[in-house]
């Protein structure tokens, strides 16, 4: 059986940043990449989960994302977060500047990733840890060095963002995450581009499905 991808919403994006968007040149490679988005209950993981269409260094690509509501993640079984972490070519790992328990258990996360994917390729796992809710400084209680030491020595991406409050921070993240995705992984999903397609808007329709339960 397939994987059911319990998207929440999905739709097409253009960046509007001027220093992400689409520079004139020769024609773009296209390509897709599988985005797993992971972290504790309410850090803002929803707010990522458009699916994002970015052109980065001359390659085009398609973002599929995966999002579990942590209250899912609870339910099932602990296989069903392995099948995801196979599913799914780089990861986004958020946490909220204001939750330290959402920032410890990170490490551990990453760990478990590093595990199930490394295990069976010798190439780096494109993974990007996020401090989500950077508006809200006063109620701050991890610090930027933090997340930043943290990233450094996992070898991850970081940034801190606020994903409610600015698409741009979002956007951010996807650029950082593309550049950690080598070629020979997109490249893999040349080809399959429909199937894919149809897998995300099934998906939307299931999701949707479930959101009005
Ligand atoms: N102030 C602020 N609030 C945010 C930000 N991002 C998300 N939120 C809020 O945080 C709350 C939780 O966000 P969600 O996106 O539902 O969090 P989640 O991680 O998907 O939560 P689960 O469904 O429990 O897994 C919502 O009320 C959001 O509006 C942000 O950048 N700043």
């Amino acid at each position: 059986m397939g994987l059911r991808l319990p998207l929440r919403r999905s739709a097409s994006f253009t960046p509007d940043h001027p220093a992400l968007m689409e520079v004139p040149g020769p024609p773009a490679l296209k390509m897709e990449a599988n985005v797993l988005i992971m972290g504790a209950g309410s850090v803002g993981k929803s707010e990522f989960i458009y699916s994002h269409n970015l052109t980065v260094d001359g390659r085009e690509i398609l973002f599929h994302i995966w999002d579990v509501p942590n209250s899912q993640e609870h339910a099932e079984e602990g296989s069903s977060e392995e099948k995801r972490i196979q599913w799914a070519d780089s990861f986004v790992l958020v946490y909220s500047i204001c939750d330290r328990a959402s920032f410890n258990i990170l490490p551990l996360k990453i760990q478990f990733i590093k595990a199930a994917k490394e295990g069976q390729s010798q190439e780096k796992v494109p993974i990007v840890i996020v401090g989500n809710k950077r508006d809200l400084q006063h109620q701050r209680e991890v610090s930027s060095e933090e997340g930043r030491l943290l990233a450094l020595s996992l070898d991850c991406g970081f940034y801190e963002v606020s994903a409610a409050e600015a698409y741009h921070g979002a956007l951010m993240v996807f650029h950082g995450l593309a550049e950690r995705i080598p070629d020979t992984k997109l490249a893999l999903k040349k080809g399959t581009g429909i199937r894919g397609i149809v897998k995300t808007m099934s998906a939307v329709f299931a999701r949707k499905r479930t959101d009005s339960l």
